[in-house]
């Protein structure tokens, strides 16, 4: 049993946006183009300061921007190789159970200490204190800085309360917060975030525990870009995880084991597929109303079973589509070009050409994917100077549109005058804003403890 002292650990992980592959990046057929974003939400975690009334295995886990959002954990060893399991101790005062509860959070926990347990069976788990801090891009609640220097921002609402814009919190969260966990409690010679091994095991952990939180729902492009930043995405079978037995369940913990660890898992990440030219950058819009993704994937799906062979030829279509643009941006970010006024007419046809077979899958499938009002929004756009186009990201429907733009200034603030001044009389959001983030490459990564000062515990 180890006594050494633990040293304070913290991480990050990137934003993302899903620019091609929404609904084929399903199955493993397809690909995904996800881009990872600027925004970041970072994990500390540290001894636990003596407190009274802390008992022995807790860990407390905080997300401090926001208000009641403290979560305590008991855990404990599960017999039958059932891994650790996790209990929510005291919550969040005043309020009921199932309010306050965070599934990412305690999922991400359970996974994470029952691989720590199952790498490191005689070491003691000693309690620990977690924060978690976001970047404002992820939320559109104006926050206020503690002071002038301050990254993070104090939104001063529940995390109920709060109002994503759709940038990946909770993949970015259980990704940092899973990552943070194991560079904590494992040795370097166990887990090594610089090393290829420990980016593929943090993936595919991440992944499960998401998953599993989530209801099993998504591709899992988000987690990939959490991990490795911009990448062409082809999904793990779903049966890898189908598989998995419970959490707590006997042989839990050894499974979790091989599958993180062993040779089945079969995600195909390209990060070389995916550049962004220079002299160009993603720019994201905020539109200020909601889509509702599960309903949509849902809708999709089914009109896929039941119509085959015109959906296949969809599919087929914009998976060429989407193979083209990512070749095209590769192309324009490593081959010698002038500056010729129609340097970016190729992008601008294959941006056009997808953008009329998102409408044909939303009009077939009856789902909003791309709709009327986003059109307009994105013809606007494209017609605006430095403007090479602009595509409804990930599932579409009315959230947001990402845009494709030169990258200067002068373009961006024009952009965002243009946008202050467009009107849409049959759109019932309104306004269109935009989000403080662009493309980013760099995946997971360690930060230094010093940029969460204004936040320590007692804050
Ligand atoms: N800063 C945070 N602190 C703690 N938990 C958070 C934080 N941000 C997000 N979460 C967790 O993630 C959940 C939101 O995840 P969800 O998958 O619904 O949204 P998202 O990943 O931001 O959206 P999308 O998938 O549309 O991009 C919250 O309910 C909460 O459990
Ligand atoms: C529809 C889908 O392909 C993309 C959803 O993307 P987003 O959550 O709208 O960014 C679902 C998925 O891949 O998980």
């Amino acid at each position: 049993m180890s006594n050494a002292p633990l040293t304070p650990t913290a991480v990050s992980c990137p934003a993302k946006v899903l620019v091609a592959g929404g609904y084929l990046v399903l199955d493993r057929d397809h690909t995904g183009l996800v881009f990872g974003l600027n925004a970041r939400i970072h994990t500390v975690v540290e001894p636990i300061k003596t407190r009274a009334g802390v008992s022995i295995s807790e860990i407390v886990v905080t997300s401090p921007q926001f208000r009641e959002a403290i979560w305590e954990y008991g855990y404990r060893l599960q017999g039958q190789d059932g891994g650790m399991t996790v209990t929510q101790l005291s919550v969040g005062h005043e309020q009921s159970i199932s309010q306050s509860r965070n599934p990412f959070i305690e999922t991400a926990l359970t996974y994470a200490l029952t691989y720590i347990y199952i790498l490191q069976p005689n070491h003691l788990i000693k309690p620990s204190s977690i924060r978690i801090l976001a970047d404002q891009a992820y939320y559109s609640n104006p926050g206020t800085k503690r002071d002038q220097a301050s990254r993070f921002a104090d939104f001063n609402v529940r995390l109920k309360d709060a109002h994503k814009t759709g940038l990946g919190s909770s993949a970015a969260l259980v990704t940092s917060f899973t990552a943070a966990v194991l560079s904590f409690y494992l040795s370097k010679d166990l887990f090594d975030l610089k090393s290829e091994k420990g980016l593929t095991v943090l993936h595919n952990l991440a992944q499960a525990s998401h998953s599993h939180a989530q209801g099993k729902v998504g591709s899992g492009f988000d987690i990939a870009s959490a991990v490795f930043g911009s990448c062409l995405y082809k999904r793990f079978s779903p049966s890898l995880l189908s598989a998995l037995s419970q959490p707590s369940t006997p042989g839990f913990a050894s499974e979790l084991r091989s599958l993180i660890e062993g040779s089945t898992w079969d995600t195909v990440i390209e990060k070389a597929a995916i550049k962004m030219p220079k002299g160009l950058r993603l720019v994201m819009c905020d539109v200020d109303c909601g889509s509702e993704t599960p309903g949509m994937v849902k809708k999709v799906l089914a009109w896929r079973s039941s119509s085959p062979e015109e959906a296949e030829r969809i599919w087929k279509s914009l998976q060429e589509g989407n193979e083209a643009l990512a070749a095209e941006l590769t192309r324009l970010a490593t081959e010698e070009e002038g500056d010729s006024a129609a340097k970016y007419d190729k992008l601008r046809q294959i941006i056009s050409n997808n953008r009329n077979l998102i409408r044909e899958m939303g009009e077939k499938s009856g789902v909003p994917i791309e709709p009327p009002q986003q059109t307009r929004l994105l013809d606007y756009c494209s017609k605006l100077d430095g403007v090479v186009g602009g595509v409804v990201p990930g599932a579409g429907g009315f959230d947001a549109i990402v845009l494709l733009v030169e990258d200067n200034e002068r373009t961006v603030d024009a952009l965002g005058t243009s946008l202050g001044q467009y009107k849409d009389e049959e759109a019932a959001g309104g306004r269109v804003g935009i989000i403080g983030v662009r493309e980013e490459m760099v995946g997971v990564k360690e930060e230094d403890l010093n940029l969460y000062k204004e936040w320590e515990e007692s804050s």
